[in-house]
């Protein structure tokens, strides 16, 4: 498969070069540059299938013949070993759970999937020089990246969070692993440390010195896979014979935009719906065919506090720049934190469910959408597991909560991190 750049005054690249460039030099996300429909006995035969078989049809057209069908095959099954339930809230709403990973966000599928195929032409091309991941983390991508990564040859792993806005638990899963993953704690918001990883794509003093590449979204690798479980959750509930409407809790959009891929690919998805906390730039621009990029505010949901999402342009792209068809493909709606709480309190009560934040706002957002259209069947997105943001959630829930064991593991763990403010004290630490 042929990537372009999406600001399209760079080379067209392969999936390998797009992997391990991370961003085109011309500072745009890459683009596959052919989306085919997958055949309509894919689609009819799905529920015979399972999620690796599944993965790999979604997948391949991507990596093309860059990795051997049976070592995709291998990588997809070491990615995928673990659950992607779907639970029951009414008759209406589903929610998909992608936090059944290591790390326990839905950060683990298309972390681990990248890791992989670094790991893969790492070793294919014998590589002496290491190649290093630089990653700007709002709380889970950093986590999910660090797990990922470690201890994969050739590859050093530097996160950019930003301090004192990610939670305890998100920290320990990005400050405490060592070998080869080292965390960088920034004086600013997420879109300072984003701002700083894309400067330094750039920067050719750090090229010289360092082959870098990205492992947020904005990495083909990354943001490809988050299709797949767009397509377990049409394959659980195609007997339901309802369009389907997908609510995605959204900040990078990265997630959201790779179910817009996924429909492209044929699958069937009636409308989505985005919900965001007060980092509202999607669902303000929806409103307003204005599109203002803020700087991000700190909320409850804090992997969501995003001001300048990078996938916009993707989003762009795929419904051809074209606003009407945008807003007849995807509503917006954004939530401040008393509306996430009660909504918490809302589905313990009422559906005996405990959501996190993020998912939370998925629900409101998706029962917002379905005040209005009736007829559809609603899956919300709950992407990321409540105990990471134990702090913010309603105390008599956390009271009957227990530890998973990814999360009991870590806790004791310390913490190791380097202070940086500037963009010059990340590139004098990436150059010495
Ligand atoms: C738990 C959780 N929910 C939602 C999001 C938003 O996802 P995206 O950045 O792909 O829009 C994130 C971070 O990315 C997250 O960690
Ligand atoms: N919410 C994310 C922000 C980065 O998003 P990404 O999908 O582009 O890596 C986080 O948790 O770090």
């Amino acid at each position: 498969m042929t990537y372009y750049s999406l600001n399209h005054n760079a080379p067209d690249v392969s999936f390998e070069e797009a992997v391990v460039r991370g961003l085109a030099p011309d500072k745009g996300l890459y683009f596959p540059k052919k989306i085919e429909r997958l055949s309509d006995s894919f689609f009819q035969n799905i529920e015979n299938l399972d999620n690796v078989s599944i993965a790999f049809e979604v997948i391949a057209p991507f990596v093309g013949n860059e990795i051997p069908k049976n070592d995709l095959k291998k990588i997809l099954k070491d990615v995928l070993n673990f659950d992607f339930p779907l639970v029951e809230i009414d008759k209406n709403i589903t929610a998909l759970e992608l936090f059944h990973g290591p790390t326990m966000a839905f950060k683990d599928v298309g972390a681990r999937f990248m890791a992989r195929c670094l790991g893969y032409f790492n070793n294919k091309n014998n590589n002496k020089d290491n190649i290093t991941v630089l990653v700007a983390t709002s709380g889970d991508t950093g986590g999910a990246v660090a797990h990922g990564f470690l201890g994969v040859k050739g590859v050093d792993v530097i996160i950019l969070y930003p301090s004192g806005k990610v939670s305890n638990i998100q920290e320990k899963q990005l400050t405490t692993l060592g070998q080869n993953i080292t965390a960088l704690e920034v004086n600013g918001v997420f879109d300072d440390c984003q701002a700083m990883v894309k400067t330094a794509f750039l920067d050719q003093n750090l090229k010289t010195a360092r082959t870098l590449t990205s492992a947020n979204s904005i990495n083909v690798a990354r943001w490809l896979p988050q299709m797949f479980y767009y397509f377990f959750a049409y394959k659980a509930l195609k007997h339901k014979g309802k369009n389907l409407v997908f609510s995605v809790p959204s900040g990078n959009y990265g997630n959201i935009c790779a179910g817009m891929m996924a429909q492209k690919l044929g699958l069937p998805i009636h409308h989505f719906v985005t919900g965001t906390n007060a980092n509202s730039i999607i669902p303000d621009y929806l409103k307003t065919g204005n599109y203002k990029t803020k700087t991000s505010v700190s909320t409850i949901s804090n992997a969501m506090d995003v001001g300048d999402p990078s996938n916009f342009i993707r989003i762009e792209e795929l419904h051809d720049h074209n606003f009407d068809r945008l807003k007849q493909n995807l509503s917006g709606y954004s939530f401040n934190d008393a509306e996430t709480v009660k909504a918490i309190n809302y589905l313990k009560i009422h559906h005996n469910y405990v959501a996190d934040p993020h998912g939370a706002i998925g629900y409101l957002a998706l029962k917002t959408y379905l005040n209005q259209n009736l007829k559809v069947h609603g899956v919300f997105l709950e992407t990321a597991h409540p105990i990471k943001f134990l702090p913010v959630m309603p105390k008599d829930i956390v009271d009957n909560m227990t530890i998973p064991s990814q999360i009991k593991s870590i806790l004791n763990k310390e913490k190791k991190s380097i202070k940086i403010s500037t963009y010059q004290e990340l590139t004098d630490f990436l150059i010495n």
